[in-house]
């Protein structure tokens, strides 16, 4: 479904992936993987159109999407839950949520999934999103991603810096999306335990390029040890 072919993409003049490829198989979720700083963030921002520049092939459906520009690439089904959430804390619960849905071509309203998987949000609409805990404002940018009405959902570190009694419901909703709602998920994840629960395939990234990748199976404690141990 999303295809990349040796791709290069840049902060300025710094080179940031380097000759990358990668797929994603439709309705699955792919968990990548790597230490810190080597690529991942980016390899999602270069997905939406958020690095400066971009070599390469990006094909969504087929589709060349990687000279649109961002909310092209938004309206074509790429919804992005970034790492540190980037919740509008003056914003209500309401006005975030719907913020997502500016990407979209249809009507803005707060889909039903939202209001399945996240009765808080819906019982406090009006309240800031800036007075909600960590947790809750990961729900936030999920449900706010929602509201484009995705195909496909970029993740990053979603239970990062989250209450371990919160970790296991962001955990079940992402699985949730993925095999109720038939959503391709991105999956950037630090926690292999989760990556190999959710996930059917993987991919290792290194020094801005995929060293390793295929189904979760394969996915070797050789593997992980080599390219994620500190
Ligand atoms: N806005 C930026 N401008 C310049 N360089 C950047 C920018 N963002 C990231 N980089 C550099 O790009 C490289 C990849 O960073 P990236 O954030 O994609 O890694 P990561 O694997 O997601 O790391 P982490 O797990 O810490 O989030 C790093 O060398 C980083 O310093």
């Amino acid at each position: 479904m999303l295809v990349l072919r040796n791709v290069n993409s840049f902060y300025g003049r710094s080179q940031a992936l380097h000759d990358l490829n990668f797929d994603a198989p439709e309705g699955q979720i792919v968990a990548i993987l790597g230490r810190n700083g080597v690529g991942k963030t980016t390899l999602l921002r270069t997905i939406i159109g958020l690095t400066d520049r971009t070599e390469g092939r990006i094909d969504l459906s087929g589709v060349e999407i990687g000279s649109m520009p961002t909310f092209a690439r938004a309206r074509a089904g790429i919804a992005y839950v970034p790492q540190g959430r980037m919740i509008i804390p003056d914003f209500s619960i309401r006005e975030n949520i719907l913020m997502g849905g500016f990407a979209a071509s249809g009507q803005r309203r707060i889909p039903e999934i939202v209001a399945e998987l996240f009765p808080y949000l819906m019982e406090n609409l009006e309240r800031p999103g800036g007075v909600l805990s960590g947790g809750q404002q990961q729900q936030l940018a999920i449900a706010r991603a929602l509201a484009c009405d995705p195909k496909i959902l970029l993740m990053d570190e979603p239970t990062e810096g989250i209450q371990p009694n919160i970790v296991h419901q962001i955990e079940d909703c992402i699985i949730r999306l993925n095999t109720e709602l038939g959503l391709t998920i991105l999956l950037v994840e630090q926690n292999v335990d989760f990556a190999k629960r959710a996930a059917s395939t993987f991919a290792m990234i290194e020094n801005g390029t995929t060293v390793s990748a295929g189904k979760i199976e394969d996915l070797t404690d050789e593997i992980v040890s080599r390219h994620m141990a500190i």
